[in-house]
């Protein structure tokens, strides 16, 4: 499947491992990560070649051709919001996962649409079963 994969970049960047461990087994298991550079440790600096409106055209292009979306919701990120809010409008399923000790915004946690589920993982096994199951589902 294609995945849009969000994940903070400017709302912080202390979860990366947990975004090359999502990405990472996507990969593994045949997925394309359109938005791969999330998981990418130089993304500050890539992105710094590219103006703002670059970054935002390129990202809504990728959310275009996504089949899914996974999003790591534990930081406070404006753009993940935006981009789960949009993955929203176009219809397409959607996974929040987040960890225990983390302030998830009830825009998250209180969503009921039915393309919205939101799942909560202790450590890297527990959220590989998580991702199991979602990508099973289709
Ligand atoms: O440089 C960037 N590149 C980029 O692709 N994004 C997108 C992808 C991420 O899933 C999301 C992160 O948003 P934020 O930077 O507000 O934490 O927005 C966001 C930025 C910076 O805001």
């Amino acid at each position: 499947m294609k995945v849009f994969l969000s994940g903070s970049i400017r709302g912080g960047r202390q979860l990366l491992p947990v975004y090359q461990f999502i990405c990472g087994y996507l990969r593994r298991n045949g997925h394309e990560v359109l938005s791969w550079h999330v998981a990418h440790d130089g993304v500050e600096m890539t992105e710094s070649l590219m103006s703002e409106s670059q970054i935002y055209e390129r990202d809504m292009g990728f959310l275009k051709t996504s089949e899914c979306m996974i999003a790591e919701v534990s930081m406070a990120s404006t753009g993940v919001g935006y981009e789960v809010c949009s993955a929203i409008n176009k219809g397409i399923p959607i996974l929040c996962v987040h960890r225990p000790d983390t302030n998830v915004s009830a825009m998250i946690l209180g969503n009921t649409n039915g393309n919205v589920t939101v799942k909560e993982y202790s450590d890297n096994e527990d959220l590989e079963g998580i991702l199991r199951e979602f990508l099973a589902s289709f």
